[in-house]
């Protein structure tokens, strides 16, 4: 539904920002992803009208005037990025800081940019570089756009209309719309001589740079009045032109929830702030003339009490109230959400021409689908909090933790865990960065919702096995039992669709107790079978209220779907997950359980064929290990070892053939050495295969893809290629995938597989719902689903990890022959790599070169 809404109302707004300027403005260019350049392979011989034809000589600032344009040698390259549009960044720290370095530098860059068919370069000049700023304008650059910090200058090298965006046109500001049940408002009275000096108006600010629409409001609210919020729609938002700077303005309405009621103001902004009964904000003057503004005031706050009803509002001002000097136009607000996915605004041009606005991603909650709980604090503080049973289910009754009667914590100081504790994402930090995001410490609380009587738990495990499965389950029940009382444990047999097609287990202490012995899971395991409507059926007619998921990634997402439903039902049932799988590959905590067993039990496989490659003449020994998807078991498996000559992994494409191919380093290493071992991860390589053996599109149950097997693959064709050069070779491959996630938990997993139970049993018994527990910078945290489902974990080959893998190796890093090939045309001579560099191919098959 679309409500049209009078400018009247917000242009207070924008005057008290403008008044104020207080808060940042958003970052920009915000471009999405670089690629290093290299230039060690450019042809000097295409610039040189330019500077001479001297052959390039590396490193080492090459000093000439400006106007000589022959130098006596060949000037340095400037350091730049690719960004995804075919231009440039220069980075602005290795400017050379000579005038005359300078001006050679870019003009060859420029130079060798245009032979690549570069467009856009964008130059960002820092104030102690100022006097390069004349230099650039004189080589063709222009004024983009400026801040405190730098200017931005740009150039366009084809000839051919520039396709640039224009400066950033717009800020963000922010409005919170915080009701209370006594239907009071919260407002506040803004020290600013503008128009609406006086006026009750609720808080408003500017959003900081990288902050989240909703995060900014529940900050301003907090910052001008002391009040804590949670995020509950985006109710509206009004654009509005020639603003500051004649830059136009937004700005985000959101419907907050109070979560405190005592008002600490900021009286540096504020004159003062106060709770005010609706009718009496509505009737304020300054809004009564405008009846368009009171309509979605009304609308707003009628729906407040019941927000599942709200509808994202489509606001338009209109010109009245407004100086008649400032242009309106319309923007689109797109709100439809499935569960958790992110809305997204875009602009376009004036003249429609495509832009490279970045498209700011914004995370939305809404009732009905996932409810994101976000609370802000200050210095960038954001808790993604995760959702509790009394978010949906009024007037729960809370009762003392039975811990504090048991003799074992009684003598334990603070043993239950603060209200307030939280735990950064984030620990690697610069003096000026912003706290960023938290997570909720896991532990006992002082308060249980559940009494121990009342509770019936469940546990299911799905995907594949896992080392650490039983020791999870033991921990649960145990944990369950011991320290709250609680008798009613079941097993739901063989994964999801155990809730619904098969018996369930009772599960006691007496049960489990030598369970975590063994490996696998004794309730069995399933892919595939996920309905949400029979296993939510399932928990409801059998009266369970605690769910304890244990699972991969899939495992997770299933988890979330059990959540929303459990919740739109509004069942007291807690749905808690814990992150199992050897992959590795959930993303935002340290690590799955089971991940460094099986890293320890690869050793077993690589020694073997360590033993065996030794023993004889060229002998190589090829271990395969698991990741479907990620190498994280052969990259920890390798960097364990020492044995290990070569690591292949899904993220870092390799060729077999030709120069810096896998052959050549294996007849190198034998020659080297007499022997190799290799290990590779079983999704490596998946694209060469498919070039040979058709590729296969079949899936598992759950939709994971499924493999060829590399392992045997790549041994036939090692075998060949030794065949037909006439040399001996023996080759020895062993596959250990089924056997290593097959063992039980080594001592550190099983550590941290009943530190991850303990954790989730506190976390369902004091009410929190809709969480994955784990392990953030070595403490244990309640994760919300949606952040744990986002994106998938991957070895990432440009960060230093890789690096060091490759210096232990010493193996190459594959670039890829194509590529080796036409830089060969382009150049008739080849060029070794930089021995600083790392090249790999993105998922387009693009390449991408990182310094290390
Ligand atoms: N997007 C999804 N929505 C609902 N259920 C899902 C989803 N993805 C997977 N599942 C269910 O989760 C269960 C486990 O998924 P999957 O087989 O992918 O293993 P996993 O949990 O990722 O573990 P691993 O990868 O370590 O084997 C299956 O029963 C599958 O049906
Ligand atoms: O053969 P299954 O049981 O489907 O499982 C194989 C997959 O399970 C995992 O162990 C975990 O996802 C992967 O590494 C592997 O590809
Ligand atoms: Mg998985």
């Amino acid at each position: 539904m679309a409500t049209l809404l009078n400018g009247s109302l917000y242009s207070g707004f924008y005057d008290c920002q403008s008044f104020l300027k207080k808060k940042h403005r958003t970052s920009w260019p915000n471009m999405c992803s670089f690629q290093r350049l290299s230039m060690a392979k450019f042809d000097w011989s295409s610039i040189s009208h330019r500077v001479g034809g001297n052959l390039f000589t590396k490193k080492g600032i090459n000093v000439f005037s400006p106007k000589i344009t022959v130098p006596s040698f060949a000037p340095e390259f400037l350091d730049a990025i690719e960004d995804e549009y075919n231009g440039v960044i220069i980075d602005p720290e290795s400017l050379p800081s000579s005038a005359n370095a300078f001006v050679s530098a870019l003009r060859a860059s420029l130079s060798y940019w245009k032979s690549k068919g570069k467009k856009g370069v964008w130059l960002k000049i820092l104030p102690e570089q100022a006097d390069l700023v004349p230099i650039a304008i004189q080589e063709g650059f222009s004024y983009h756009h400026a801040e405190r910090g730098y200017v931005m200058l740009t150039h366009w090298i084809p000839c051919e209309p520039c396709m640039l965006p224009d400066s950033p046109s717009h800020q963000i500001g922010v409005g919170g719309f915080v009701i209370n049940d006594k239907r009071e408002v919260l407002v506040v009275k803004e020290k600013c001589p503008c128009s609406c000096s006086g006026v009750w108006k609720f808080p408003t600010g500017y959003i900081n740079k990288s902050e989240e629409i909703f995060s900014a409001a529940i900050r301003e609210v907090k910052e001008e009045t002391g009040v804590d919020t949670i995020f509950q729609q985006m109710v509206a938002f009004r654009h509005v032109h020639l603003v500051a700077f004649e830059n136009s303005d937004i700005l985000f309405v959101c419907m907050l929830e109070p979560l405190s009621s005592e008002i600490t103001i900021d009286d540096k902004e504020i004159q003062d702030a106060k709770w005010m009964p609706l009718d009496e904000f509505v009737g304020q003057s300054f809004y009564v003339d405008d009846h368009m503004s009171r309509k979605v005031i009304d609308s707003t706050t009628s729906s407040s009490s019941s927000i599942s009803s709200l509808k994202s509002r489509f606001l338009e001002p209109s010109v009245s109230g407004i100086s008649s000097l400032r242009k309106f136009s319309s923007v689109k607000f797109n709100t439809s959400s499935s569960s958790g996915s992110n809305s997204s605004f875009n602009s376009s041009s004036p003249s429609g021409s495509p832009t490279r606005f970045p498209t700011k991603s914004v995370l939305m909650g809404s009732a009905g689908n996932l409810k994101q709980k976000t609370v802000s604090g200050p210095a960038g503080y954001v808790l993604e909090d995760v959702p509790h049973l009394s978010d949906y289910i009024p007037d729960l009754p809370i009762y003392p933790n039975p811990l504090q009667d048991n003799p074992a914590y009684s003598v334990v100081k603070q043993y239950f865990v603060h209200e307030d504790d939280t735990v950064p994402q984030k620990i690697v930090v610069h003096k000026t960065s912003p706290r960023g995001i938290h997570f909720r410490r896991a532990g006992p609380r002082q308060k249980v919702y559940f009494e121990s009587d009342e509770v019936h738990a469940c546990i299911v495990t799905c995907g594949g096995l896992c080392p650490g499965l039983n020791t999870v389950i033991r921990e649960i029940v145990c944990g369950l039992y011991h320290m709250y009382g609680v008798k009613r444990v079941l097993g739901i047999d063989g994964g999801y669709r155990g809730f619904y097609a098969k018996n369930t287990v009772p599960l006691t202490p007496k049960v489990v107790n030598d369970i975590h012995k063994r490996g696998g899971t004794i309730i069995g395991t399933s892919r595939g079978g996920h309905d949400k409507s029979k296993i939510v059926d399932s928990i409801q007619d059998r009266g369970i209220n605690q769910v304890f998921i244990i699972g991969g990634d899939g495992t997770q997402k299933g988890a979330s779907v059990i959540f929303e439903e459990v919740r739109k039902r509004g069942l007291k049932v807690a749905v808690a997950g814990i992150p199992k799988t050897i992959d590795n590959d959930i993303p935002v905590i340290d690590k799955s359980f089971g991940f460094d067993s099986a890293v320890e039990e690869a050793q077993r496989a690589i020694n073997a064929a360590h033993v065996e490659a030794e023993s004889m003449e060229n002998g190589i020994g090829l271990v395969k290990l698991m990741g479907r998807y990620c190498g994280f078991i052969a990259m920890y498996a390798t960097l364990a070892s020492r044995d290990v000559d070569c690591c292949l992994i899904p993220e870092s494409p390799f060729y077999l053939e030709g120069t810096g191919g896998l052959f050549e380093y294996i007849e190198k290493r034998l020659k080297e050495n007499g022997h190799m071992v290799i290990v590779i991860a079983e999704g490596a390589g998946q694209e060469l295969l498919s070039e040979i053996i058709h590729s296969t599109t079949q899936q598992d149950a759950s939709g994971n893809k499924l493999l060829q097997d590399v392992g045997l693959w790549l041994s036939q064709r090692i075998k060949d290629y030794f065949k037909q050069r006439k040399m001996v070779m023996n080759l020895k491959y062993i596959d250990p995938t089924y056997m290593i996630r097959a063992i039980p938990s080594n001592a550190s997993d099983n550590v941290y597989c009943t530190l991850l139970a303990q954790s989730a049993v506190h976390g369902a018994m004091a009410g929190y719902t809709g969480f994955t527990v784990g392990l953030v910078n070595g403490r244990q945290t309640y994760i919300p689903f949606y952040r744990i489902n986002e994106k998938q974990n991957k070895v990432v080959i440009t960060d230093r990890m890789w690096a060091r893998l490759l210096s232990s190796t010493n193996q190459p890093s594959f670039l890829s022959a194509k590529d080796v090939v036409e830089d060969k045309k382009e150049e008739g001579t080849s060029c070794p790599l930089l021995d600083d560099q790392i090249f790999s191919e993105d998922v387009s098959g693009n390449k991408k070169i990182s310094h290390v």
